[in-house]
């Protein structure tokens, strides 16, 4: 099955009856377009159109709605994948498959996330402790390489630049597009909130739940306070009590966390979330980061009132940060995600606990596979990890942006994890080559004559090179 770049619809005629999933992407359009939210995937433009009635002629409004496929290449459900432009952005990715009834087995939470960021990066979800990073679920990528050809890789054809492209950061050519593996979809995920209220209990819990043989499709945690956390798992399903079904994405919902959070005062609970409500949970209150943004933006007032303006778009607060924000922001803020062994989970909280002091982190566990590319287990089997992710206020009074960012650097690389590199880094050279294998990423650079045309990784995500 593949679509043509476009469709139009005209809301007000009547939908053809044999063909359902017309039928279902207009109703979703209409809603769209209704409430007046932004689309990426639609243009909506409103018209009038005159209905006779029995009391005479008034004008209806209706809405031509062009639905722009153009970043979805072609969707493949013989075969079970996507193959995408890279700037196809999670939020599309979501607002045209799981209609359609499938999904991305990775899918990370944050709308404006795209494609290519998420491959020539790095991609991580609550699904990850049973399909890897997203790079895990991608089958092909095509490059536009350093002497301007096109090159497309797999696992079967160039596999060596297949494995080096993941965290290359762009710095092995341009991707042009990616085959990316889907799954059939469910109307909901059953969420399982469990608080925990010691310290042990949160590394136990998270383990546990991580690695159930009888498996959850999906696993996260919220660390509130050093021995404090919400476990979360969840399995997808179609079948739901309606009682229990609440659909968090809604802009007059509270934020996400602050939602869970409430689960340490009430006890464990089971919700049934709409799936696309699930994936992007994190999305309207960026994790927690909207909390420095709009302190009161949780109001319910505000909620119901403003609640449909944010988040504001991420893209728009990087380029519009003057360098005084940037300078406060280094000042007192952190954003990292750290990458460790799962056994060092409970060391590693600790750690956190004492250079930081900033709640709530992120808990999502992920298996580390040992293929060839920058990142791979040392040995010769698969191991789990966990992603710590820490954004905002460090309450430590000690805390130093420079400083302590190194000592989390330095502990993270002596027990064998690794750091994400959207945020800083200030790793030398040395370190960085040791936490990153480069051995067939300087291979593919020399093979592809990328010298001349793209900086080395290093360079191009390291602080103090960039600086
Ligand atoms: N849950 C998760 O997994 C989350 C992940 N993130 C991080 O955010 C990043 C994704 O954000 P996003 O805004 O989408 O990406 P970005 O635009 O920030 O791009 C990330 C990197 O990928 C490169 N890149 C992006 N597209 C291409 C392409 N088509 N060809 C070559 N290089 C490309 C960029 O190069 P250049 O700078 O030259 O454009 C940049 O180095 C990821 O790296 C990820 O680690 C953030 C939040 C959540
Ligand atoms: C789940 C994973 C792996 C990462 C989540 C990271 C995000 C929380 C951050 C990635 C980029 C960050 C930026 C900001 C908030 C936190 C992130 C979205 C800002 C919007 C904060 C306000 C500044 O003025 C601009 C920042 C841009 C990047």
């Amino acid at each position: 099955m593949s679509f043509r770049n476009s469709i139009v619809f005209k809301l007000n005629s009547a939908p053809k009856q044999h063909d359902k999933k017309v039928q279902h992407v207009q109703k979703q359009v209409r809603q769209w377009a209704d409430s007046g939210q932004e689309n990426p995937m639609c243009t909506a433009r409103p018209g009038w159109m005159n209905v006779s009635f029995r009391r005479g002629l008034y004008k209806k409004k209706m809405w031509n709605i062009e639905v722009n496929l153009i970043d979805i290449l072609e969707v493949n459900t013989e075969k079970s994948y996507v193959r995408v432009e890279p700037l196809a952005n999670m939020g599309q990715i979501t607002r045209f498959l799981n209609p359609l009834g499938w999904t991305l087995p990775v899918l990370p939470e944050l709308d404006d996330l795209t494609v290519g960021g998420l491959i020539m990066g790095v991609g991580i979800e609550t699904s990850s402790h049973k399909f890897g990073l997203f790079q895990n679920i991608c089958l092909s990528f095509e490059l536009v390489v350093a002497d301007g050809s096109v090159v497309r890789c797999s696992k079967t054809e160039n596999p060596d630049l297949f494995y080096a492209v993941p965290w290359s950061y762009g710095t092995l050519g341009f991707l042009v597009s990616a085959e990316i593996t889907i799954i059939p979809a469910k109307k909901f995920v059953k969420l399982q909130y469990s608080p925990v209220y010691t310290a042990e209990d949160i590394s136990r819990k998270m383990e546990e739940e991580t690695m159930k043989k009888s498996g959850n499709e999906f696993v996260e945690g919220l660390v509130y306070a050093k021995d404090k956390a919400v476990i979360m798992t969840a399995n997808m399903t179609d079948e739901a009590e309606p009682e229990k079904i609440n659909s968090i994405g809604y802009f007059w919902k509270p934020w996400f966390f602050s939602h869970v959070e409430k689960f340490l005062k009430t006890g464990p609970a089971v919700e049934y979330i709409p799936l696309r409500h699930y994936y992007h949970r994190h999305s309207r209150s960026i994790f927690w980061q909207i909390r420095d943004i709009i302190p009161f933006g949780n109001h319910p007032l505000f909620r119901y009132l403003f609640g449909w303006s944010v988040p504001p778009k991420i893209s728009l607060l990087k380029i519009t940060q003057g360098e005084t924000v940037k300078i406060l922001y280094e000042k007192y803020q952190i954003i990292q995600d750290m990458l460790v062994p799962l056994d060092k989970l409970s060391e590693s909280l600790g750690v956190f606990h004492d250079e930081l002091k900033m709640y709530p982190l992120w808990l999502c566990p992920f298996i580390l596979h040992p293929n060839p590319g920058m990142v791979h287990t040392s040995g010769d089997k698969a191991e789990m990890y966990m992603d710590i992710g820490a954004y905002g206020r460090p309450e430590e009074p000690g805390y130093e942006f420079r400083r302590t960012t190194r000592k989390l650097e330095k502990y993270v690389r002596s027990v064998k994890g690794f750091q994400m590199l959207y945020a800083d880094t200030f790793l030398t050279y040395d370190e960085f080559h040791e936490m990153f294998d480069h051995t067939l990423y300087d291979k593919m650079r020399k093979k592809l004559n990328c010298s001349k045309a793209f900086p080395e990784v290093y360079g191009k995500v390291n602080r103090k090179v960039r600086d």
